[in-house]
């Protein structure tokens, strides 16, 4: 009889994905629980929106990423289906599903990080800004949720217009009184990914090899490759600069028009999220060196602004703008006017920025 208790109970267990319910009742896994689940030590992850394009192909490589210990997968939609899909893959991580805005706080209670691609693509013809209005919505009402349920969380934060949705996640977590600008992070990492392959195929060489930083925000010229600094040093002509610009500007577009109203990019974002993903756990993990650009609050004093020009470094925040490199941006119209400029940068322009940055001034 005990035996068959222990077995029942083993069934319940190893079937309790499938129902989301049952495992909202019991679904925060201690990290040195996970073990006896049948995973390995690591952080707890919860993918919003894990149904959709990204949501998908993500959640199959966060399944697969050795630091994730307890993988929850929650959307609106599919999770059930997702989950029980995903979780038949012979990896460390336990996959839970969670389905419905009745089951997004127990998807979310003791998450280490929270990524977010939940909300409506682009359609050809469209700009990311229209997509205000939907994904506003969406992600202030997620974000209520990390506030609430695991407030201290890093927040990979995918939903699209990015430039104005991790704005309003910022105030969301500012009301909440949770507000960590290190720690809520807008994935840019596609730009990047974008700028590696271009300029790999420009100067004929492996794109592992290459690595562009990719400052500013996520939407046309708010993107700003910074190719006064690829690494190898390179050195581009005007019309090659030009070029690469405009198509690591416009890269999103380019999928948008080739699926001719599928929707937008999936397999690369996935990819992207997964890598940016990986360094937030790396990070967190207390690894040096952990380098990559995102989409940040300033942490100057740029009265309404966000901005941007970010990377961070074990959620240690620095700047890399240099004399030369191109600026084409801002925003927000108020801010002041070496972050509204466009061209190149001077040497005034970058004293100015860096003397904002380093605290000396304080505008
Ligand atoms: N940051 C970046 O570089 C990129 C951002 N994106 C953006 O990512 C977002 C998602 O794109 P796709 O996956 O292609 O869209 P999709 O439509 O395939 O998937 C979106 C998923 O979000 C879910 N969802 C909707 N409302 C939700 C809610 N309240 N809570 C939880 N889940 C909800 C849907 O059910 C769906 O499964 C879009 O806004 C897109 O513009 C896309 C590519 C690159
Ligand atoms: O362009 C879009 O709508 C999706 C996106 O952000 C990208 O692919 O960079």
């Amino acid at each position: 009889m005990e035996f068959r208790g222990d077995a029942n109970q083993r069934i319940a267990r190893i079937s309790a994905h499938l129902t989301p319910q049952m495992e909202a009742k019991n679904s925060v896994i201690g990290r040195e629980n996970c073990r006896a689940k049948g995973g390995n030590p690591g952080f707890k992850v919860a993918i919003l929106g894990a149904a959709g394009g990204i949501g998908q192909s993500l959640s199959l490589l966060m399944k697969m990423n050795p630091l994730v210990s307890l993988l929850h997968l929650y959307d609106v939609v599919n999770a059930p289906g997702v989950t029980a899909d995903v979780s038949h893959m012979d990896t460390g991580a336990v996959v839970r599903g969670f389905l419905g805005a009745k089951q997004l706080e127990d998807a979310l209670t003791g998450m280490d990080l929270v990524i977010i691609p939940a909300g409506i693509p682009r359609k050809p013809g469209m700009t990311r800004d229209d997509l205000f209005k939907i994904n506003a919505g969406i992600v202030k009402t997620l974000c209520e949720g990390v506030a609430k349920c695991c407030p201290n969380a890093i927040v990979n934060l995918i939903s699209n217009p990015v430039n104005s949705t991790v704005p309003i996640a910022a105030e969301v977590f500012k009301k909440a009184g949770t507000y960590d600008p290190k720690k809520l992070l807008g994935v840019t990492t596609l730009d990047v990914a974008r700028a590696n392959t271009f300029v790999a195929e420009v100067l004929g060489l492996d794109p592992r090899e290459v690595d562009v930083p990719v400052v500013g925000g996520h939407a046309g010229v708010t993107i700003l490759p910074l190719l006064s600094q690829v690494k190898p040093p390179s050195s581009f002509t005007p019309q090659e600069i030009e070029y690469l610009t405009n198509r690591i500007q416009n890269g999103g577009t380019e999928v948008v028009e080739a699926k001719a109203g599928a929707g937008s990019a999936t397999l690369s974002m996935a990819y992207a999220a997964a890598k940016f993903a990986d360094a937030c756990l790396r990070g967190l993990r207390g690894d040096a060196n952990v380098v990559e650009c995102s989409f940040v609050a300033s942490q100057v004093n740029l009265e309404n602004s966000f901005t941007l020009f970010h990377c961070f470094n074990g959620f240690n925040l620095k700047w890399q703008l240099t004399t030369g490199d191109r600026i084409s941006f801002l925003c927000n119209k108020s801010a002041p006017w070496p972050y509204r400029s466009r061209g190149s940068v001077s040497a005034w322009t970058l004293k100015r920025i860096r003397k904002d940055w380093s605290g000396e001034s304080k505008r």
